[in-house]
């Protein structure tokens, strides 16, 4: 996510606390911490702080004399992200997190900081009153602005059409209202929220370019028949995925309303209509991608790429003993292996792989991942790009994206990969890298991916604790599991470790539950 829409002063600032923090620290140092960074750096957030003639001397007085509990700083780090992003998404037209929205979000998260701000009319009120822009207008010129000709249609038919589209009109707005909230609350994936505001505001413009206003006095909901004739299958809904799926039927199908009838207001206006149509097909379609595969690889901590040239004992030895200790995703990662010899292999591992209820990845070959009924495929830089892979998987395979950028980060997110490789972190035994992204990369991705991601390279039990304080929650090994004398042993050290790290996660999660 930060990657898609941090702006670089934003993430410096966060980079900086992460830098000068310890593992634990009170939260209201944390926030005089980061109202400190922005004011030092360049930013928006900077120039709203001099204005506001909030200098450093004031903002020292922000850490209360009075001993404060100590919070993990990576949620402290997660929660102030979450809450910035949802004011550059409600707030900004491009969705893009910036430092003003840090510093809206520090404010309504920490009393402190709202209170000493406050003494600079430094509001949250004023702050969103200050930041909201309006919706980008379409090209669309005042001569192009459509009114419904009674004289024309006749006056009964113009008052159907007027209700037709009126009712449509209501039942997308409802509909695209419920989608967002799921993919805001539930998925949080800002890159899906912004293509959602988009089609709404390309809408809401074209609807009003069509008349829309002129629509609303034919309305009569007691004739409406619709609210009173819902059917039985319309009332019941047994999980959010039900729910969502009902709502991009109803967006759907009123959108299509809109665009036949808008046809006969005006051709080009229904033409944009079907864009957005289109568009909702496509978000619906990453959506059941995304849930589903989030949904598989969510509890994923520990990922084993085995190859069996690397491997200290037979790759059947490894791959069953680390999966009873903890490993939940293997990755089979042959370069020279013929394809007969890889598919039956594949084969035996997917029986293991299943038994133990753990993933199944083959690097880089889609073929063999959808020959063999694997989970999914692992994809490169060089690789197979993913659009192609997902033609030859099929639209539930999992797939992952190596990356070693916060650049390729973002390309890989919009291909639609289903999870990340972040990378190498240290010097790795089993690849050569010409440089590594080391723990900086791992640190940007721990402020901004919300997709499932794992740092990999080098990666060790006597290294893990610096990777799981850069921010990572997954890890993905071969060396130091493969060529242990006792694979079980280590395996059983970084789940256990990483699965403390989660448990500890959750538990704070739950004290400091998103809003
Ligand atoms: C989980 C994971 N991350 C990264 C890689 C590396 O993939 P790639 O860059 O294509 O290199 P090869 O593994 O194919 O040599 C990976 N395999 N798995
Ligand atoms: C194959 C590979 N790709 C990486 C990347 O960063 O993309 S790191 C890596 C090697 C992972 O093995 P080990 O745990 O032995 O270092
Ligand atoms: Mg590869």
């Amino acid at each position: 996510m930060s990657f898609l829409h941090l702006t670089a002063g934003a993430e410096r600032a966060l980079i900086r606390i992460r830098q000068n923090a310890s593992e634990e620290s009170a939260e209201t140092t944390l926030f005089a911490q980061l109202l400190l960074g922005l004011l030092e750096d360049e930013g928006h957030a900077a120039e709203i702080l001099r204005v506001a003639a909030v200098g450093e001397a004031a903002l020292q007085t922000a850490v209360p004399a009075a001993a404060q509990p100590l919070v993990p700083v990576l949620e402290w780090q997660r929660n102030l992200v979450r809450r910035a992003d949802q004011f550059a998404i409600e707030l900004s037209t491009d969705g893009i997190t910036g430092t003003e929205h840090l510093l809206l979000a520090a404010i309504d998260l920490d009393p402190y900081t709202a209170e000493l701000l406050g003494r600079f009319q430094l509001t949250k009120t004023f702050l969103i009153a200050e930041l909201s822009e309006a919706p980008e207008e379409l090209h669309v010129s005042d001569a192009e602005f459509v009114q419904i000709r009674p004289a024309e249609q006749g006056q009964i038919e113009a008052a159907a059409l007027a209700r037709i589209l009126d009712a449509s009109a209501n039942r997308c707005r409802e509909g695209l209202r419920v989608i967002e909230d799921y993919v805001r609350f539930h998925l949080d994936d800002a890159l899906l929220q912004r293509e959602l505001k988009q089609i709404r505001h390309t809408l809401t413009q074209t609807l009003r370019y069509m008349g829309q206003s002129q629509w609303i006095p034919s309305r009569d909901s007691l004739r409406d028949v619709g609210p009173l004739g819902a059917l039985a299958s319309e009332r019941a809904r047994e999980s959010l995925m039900d729910v969502l799926r009902a709502s991009f039927k109803r967006v759907e199908e009123a959108l299509r309303s809109l665009e036949e009838y808008g046809k006969l207001i005006d051709a080009e206006l229904a033409v944009r209509i079907s864009e957005c149509r289109y568009r909702i097909y496509t978000v619906e379609k990453a959506l059941e991608t995304v849930v589903h595969n989030r949904q598989r690889l969510e509890q994923c901590r520990l990922y084993l790429l085995v190859t069996a040239a690397n491997c200290r004992y037979t790759p059947e030895i490894v791959i069953r003993n680390t999966l009873e200790k903890g490993v939940d995703v293997v990755q089979i990662r042959e370069k020279d292996m013929p394809d007969r010899e890889l598919i039956a292999y594949g084969r035996k591992v997917r029986e293991w792989t299943t038994a133990a209820r753990a993933l199944l990845i083959i690097n880089d070959r889609p073929d063999i991942a959808a020959a063999v009924g694997a989970d999914g495929v692992h994809l490169g830089q060089d690789d197979m790009d993913v659009a192609s892979a997902r033609r030859v998987l099929g639209g539930s395979g999992i797939i992952g994206v190596s990356t070693h950028s916060p650049e390729q980060a973002r390309t890989a997110l919009f291909d639609g990969a289903d999870y990340l490789g972040v990378g190498p972190v240290f010097v790795s035994q089993t690849k050569e890298f010409p440089e590594l992204a080391g723990l900086d990369y791992v640190q940007q991705a721990a402020v901004s991916l919300t997709i499932p991601w794992f740092a990999i390279g080098g990666i060790t039990p006597d290294n893990l604790r610096e990777v799981q304080f850069a921010g990572a929650t997954r890890v993905a090994v071969s060396s130091s599991i493969c060529q242990a004398p006792d694979p079980r042993g280590v395996t059983a050290e970084i789940a256990g470790r990483l699965r403390s790290a989660a448990e500890a996660a959750a538990m704070a999660a739950t004290r400091n539950p998103p809003q």
